[in-house]
């Protein structure tokens, strides 16, 4: 008998994604946490006989703005079901002419322009850093960077996600700004959920499906959310048919990650064990279990 562990492929679908298909056994899963309610059941079941579980970045009917998005509870939920292996799926804005409106970029980087949001499951009474230079699992990347391939995407390998506070738009300025610091792609969802799915140490891809120009190119004027709707449709169809391919890319039994995303909390608890809040260390018995028990 095999004693590694089986992958559980977790997908967070973004705007325009709100289910997938085909699972088998699916059902849609009530799951609580210590951090509050995730932002919709969790549908659950099976694809290629690989475990699956997908949750609705902003719920179904689109209820969380990015701002009220329970990041933390939403990471925390997934760990709790055994999700190992996780998917981002988001749209955003693009900063480069030859990254268009509905090809996809496989993000390898963020720049973090988030505030209104908390970013970590530690704080007093127990405090961990875990490093995020490298915040995306680049054996989830290159398996998503195929998929998107094998399903007729053109697909883009690496690129800097910015990751705005919203609800608006940038403004021109902004948008100007944020492409001569080199960022590829821009959005208001993917931070802080790849820092906090490094902190409960399930591997994070992010695959971003670009729906508009942002607000700098001159000849497409300034986003509207009329553009990106209309964009929405045919990315959603791409984005199911890549995570379709994903079961059987990675396969139901599992290796330790060659980046170490699985063992980011190996030494990252600063806190002496006696100087711990009994409290928060008991909320962190999913995300960081297995080094609080050690
Ligand atoms: C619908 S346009 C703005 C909205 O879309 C993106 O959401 P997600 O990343 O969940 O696909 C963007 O980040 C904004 O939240
Ligand atoms: N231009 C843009 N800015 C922020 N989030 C987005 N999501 C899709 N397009 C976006």
């Amino acid at each position: 008998m095999s004693t590694q562990p089986e992958t559980m492929i977790g997908v967070i679908g973004g705007s325009g994604v709100y289910q997938i298909d085909g699972l088998q056994d699916a059902e849609w899963v009530g799951i609580d946490t210590p951090w509050g309610a995730p932002s919709d059941k969790i549908l659950t079941g099976t694809l290629d006989g690989v475990a699956m579980a997908f949750l609705p970045r902003h719920g179904r009917g689109h209820v969380h703005s990015p701002s009220t998005v329970p990041y933390r509870a939403n990471i925390d939920a997934l760990k709790r079901l055994g999700v190992t292996d996780l998917f981002s799926v988001s749209a955003c804005g693009s900063f480069r002419e030859d990254k268009a409106p509905g090809d996809f970029v496989i993000v390898d980087q963020f720049i973090d322009r988030t505030f209104a949001r908390d970013k970590s499951f530690f704080g007093t009474g127990c405090v961990a850093h875990v490093s995020v230079a490298h915040p995306t699992c680049a054996r989830l990347g290159d398996l998503a960077f195929e998929a998107a391939q094998a399903q007729g995407v053109t697909v883009h390998k690496g690129g800097t996600y910015l990751a705005m506070e919203g609800p608006q738009f940038s403004s021109v300025a902004e948008s100007k700004m944020y492409r001569a610091w080199g960022c590829d792609v821009i959005g208001m969802t993917n931070m802080p959920e790849a820092k906090l799915a490094r902190e409960a140490e399930i591997c994070y891809a992010s695959i971003a499906m670009i729906t508009d120009f942002d607000s700098w190119h001159p000849d497409h004027g300034a986003v509207e959310i009329t553009d990106i709707i209309a964009t929405l449709g045919a990315n959603s169809a791409n984005a199911k048919g890549t995570v379709a391919r994903l079961p059987q890319a990675l396969g139901r039994t599992r290796a330790p990650c060659p980046c170490g995303c699985d063992r980011a909390l190996e030494f990252a608890l600063m806190t002496a064990p006696d100087t711990r809040d009994p409290e928060l260390v008991a909320k962190l018995d999913a995300v960081a279990g297995r080094v609080l028990k050690a």
